[in-house]
């Protein structure tokens, strides 16, 4: 029996009995992730004549959407801070899809310049704007880390920044019979609270917690645009997209450690989603026919679901849309 184990009645060799269980051990380890990851969207739905905006493009979820509504024909302005990735991005969605309508633009949303240039060029380039996707974000971002404009960076970016986009781009998502606006949140917005007395977190800064504001900043948009755009033909959606697998953790050094990787990933990694897995959702509030008319909800895993108490706060929101304004100086 020595160099190998018996099966029934057969003899297999030592290697081949161990390969074959590491290859199931590997395979069944793969299933689970695929189901604990969720459903794909593969509803026939042609985006052939519609023109989409995503910001972060580049990588993470925003660019599995974008290569998504690249197959359905949608034509994609992927609104990204670094050209260099963005290209790179592009030319793999290209390539992929054979969709040659996809278009790289500069659009920093940690500089209010940027997005007002992103706008500009964009009202020149195109009639009409059918989906826009809030995607792009920041996690976690260090001490004193500050937008161009002297915000904190992740209520910059996540928050600030999307607002003045989305505003800026109203009257072309006004054309379209059926029009959308996505913002990406997250669950982590049930532990954020609006921060009235230090909403730029200059006296006291802590990253998970500006995270989580910036979040509940996210919904709290979400409802009060809603208010502002009943009778229209456009909608607005957030959607928390999963766990996923990102470089939005590009600075949690602990996620990144060796003591991570060995210890802790390898268990949870069929339970955290792939890009592809976490954008799934996304497309579907995006896409879906049956959405036409849904507005002002909160989505995971393709389920309308209840945000927490201070995200249902009509007050705040009207507060903070009124800082919002003046922040970034919308009316100007
Ligand atoms: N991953 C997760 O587990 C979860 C993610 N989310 C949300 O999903 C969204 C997408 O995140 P995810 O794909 O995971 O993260 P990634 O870090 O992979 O992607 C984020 C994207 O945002 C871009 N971005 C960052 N800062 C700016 C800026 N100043 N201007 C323009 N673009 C910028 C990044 O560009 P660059 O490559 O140049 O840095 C990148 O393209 C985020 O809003 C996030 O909060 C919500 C819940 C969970
Ligand atoms: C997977 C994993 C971790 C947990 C990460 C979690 C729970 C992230 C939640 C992120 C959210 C909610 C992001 C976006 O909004 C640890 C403990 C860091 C260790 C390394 C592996």
């Amino acid at each position: 029996m020595s160099g190998s184990k018996k099966l029934f009645n057969y003899k297999i060799p030592k290697p081949v009995y161990y390969g074959s269980s590491v290859a199931a051990a590997i395979g069944v380890v793969c299933l689970i992730k695929e189901w604990a990851g969720g459903e794909t969207y593969r509803k026939k739905v042609s985006l052939n004549g519609k023109v989409v905006i995503i910001t972060g493009a580049n990588t993470g979820i925003g660019k599995e959407t974008s290569l998504e509504l690249a197959k359905r024909e949608a034509k994609i302005y992927m609104a990204c801070r670094d050209m260099q990735r963005c290209e790179a991005a592009r030319e793999k969605i290209v390539l992929d899809t054979k969709n040659k309508y996809v278009y790289c633009r500069k659009c920093d949303l940690a500089s209010l310049d940027s997005i007002r240039q992103f706008v500009n060029q964009f009202n020149k380039e195109e009639k009409q704007l059918d989906i826009l996707i809030n995607n792009a974000g920041v996690m976690r971002t260090p001490k004193d880390s500050k937008t161009k404009d002297g915000f904190e960076m992740q209520l910059g970016v996540n928050h600030f920044g999307h607002f003045l986009l989305t505003n800026l781009l109203l009257d072309k998502l006004k054309i379209p019979a059926h029009s959308r606006i996505i913002n990406l949140s997250s669950v982590a917005h049930e532990r954020g609270t609006i921060n009235k007395l230090d909403l730029n977190s200059d006296k006291e800064y802590d990253p998970g917690t500006a995270y989580s504001q910036s979040k509940l900043a996210n919904i709290l948009f979400t409802k009060e645009l809603n208010n502002r755009l009943k009778g229209t033909n456009v909608t607005v959606n957030s959607v928390h997209p999963g766990i996923v697998d990102t470089e939005l953790f590009r600075h949690m050094g602990f996620y990144k450690s060796w003591l991570a990787t060995i210890f802790i990933k390898p268990f949870v990694w069929p339970f955290i989603k792939s890009s592809r897995q976490g954008a799934q959702t996304v497309i579907y509030t995006a896409v879906d026919p049956e959405l036409n008319n849904v507005s002002g909800k909160y989505f995971k895993d393709y389920k309308e679901t209840k945000v927490s108490n201070a995200a249902d706060d009509d007050q705040t929101a009207k507060w903070l849309w009124a800082v919002s304004e003046k922040w970034t100086r919308l009316l100007q």
